[in-house]
């Protein structure tokens, strides 16, 4: 079969785009491990099927699968490259200025930004009202903190690995976080560290820890895996994606690192999130929901014929 494909990225979580308005490709897991293999197929994080809406009034269905072949409710990048797709294909008009996309994990309202071509170049996202409850992660843990609202949440649980102890706070964004600030790296083993002289989250071994803790047993539906440094000005990050492995960037993540920041006194209700891939701006507002700017951008286009 020959597939059309875009490819788009936001902050370097890039995605494999195919237009799906009639409901007819349905693609296995092998085949979406072989369009994101990066030397044998295209090469991405994901693959985003756009497909029509239940509702009516949303514009496109968002259909995200990670490059493992397993679905995910939401994804926070690859919402804002959706948009992207409709906007700058004229499915949606360039001058409304918003729109609602359709996701697994509900809906989300999209406002954006065009250029002089009615090109669309970044988008802020209303992510919804993040989930706490162990159920709603889903992690086999009891809650041991509550917020301010009066939800209980998993707050800085210590989970045992090879390398010792790490602490993470837990919080959903449709999607499972588990989001660990590595505070005192100094106590971390040196084989956790490419160069044990410089100990940092640009030298930790993100891949051993994060995959590690990615299939860990606490987690039943797995878990997308943050490691976060407070900085003065900013939160640094990294992800280990479930289903995906490290990414340049996560919306969702850097939405539950925000999220966690805050409810651990690390930082304010706003924040700068960087990321390997490019810079996040999250607020989470009174109103409990978090708002999440990025950049969302084309990277190419074409046709790929897909082995049977
Ligand atoms: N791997 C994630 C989905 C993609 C999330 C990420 N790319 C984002 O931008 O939010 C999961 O299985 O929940």
């Amino acid at each position: 079969m020959d597939l059309d494909f875009i490819k788009l990225h936001g902050a370097g979580n890039d995605f494999v785009f195919i237009e799906d308005f009639s409901r007819d490709i349905e693609l296995r897991s092998d085949q979406v491990a072989w369009l994101c293999d990066r030397h044998f197929g295209i090469g991405a994080d994901g693959i985003i099927l756009v497909r029509p809406p239940e509702n009516p009034s949303c514009a496109a269905y968002m259909h995200y699968i990670n490059s493992d072949g397993s679905l995910a409710e939401m994804c926070g990048n690859g919402v804002r490259c959706f948009a992207k797709f409709l906007v700058d294909r004229g499915y949606v008009s360039a001058e409304s200025g918003q729109l609602v996309a359709e996701t697994r994990a509900g809906e989300r309202r999209i406002s954006f930004e065009t250029d002089d071509f009615g090109k669309l170049t970044q988008a802020t996202v209303d992510m919804g009202i993040p989930e706490f409850s162990p159920s709603a992660i889903p992690i086999l843990l009891e809650a041991n903190a509550e917020t301010e609202s009066g939800a209980s949440y998993v707050r800085e649980a210590s989970l045992e690995s090879p390398w010792g102890w790490f602490s993470f706070t837990c919080v959903s964004m449709g999607n499972p976080h588990a989001v660990c600030f590595l505070d005192d790296m100094d106590g971390l083993p040196d084989e956790l560290f490419s160069d044990s002289r410089d100990k940092s989250l640009e030298t930790f071994d993100i891949e051993r820890a994060g995959a590690f803790f990615e299939a860990s047993p606490v987690f039943p539906e797995r878990a997308n895996i943050e490691f976060a440094v407070v900085g003065s000005h900013a939160l640094t990050m990294r992800v280990f994606e479930r289903g995906c492995g490290e990414t340049l960037a996560c919306g969702t993540g850097a939405c539950a690192t925000h999220v966690a920041a805050a409810l651990t006194g690390r930082a304010g209700r706003s924040n700068e999130l960087v990321l390997r891939g490019g810079t996040l701006s999250i607020e989470w507002r009174a109103d409990g929901h978090v708002l999440m700017t990025g950049p969302a951008r084309e990277s190419f286009s074409g046709t790929i014929h897909l082995p049977a």
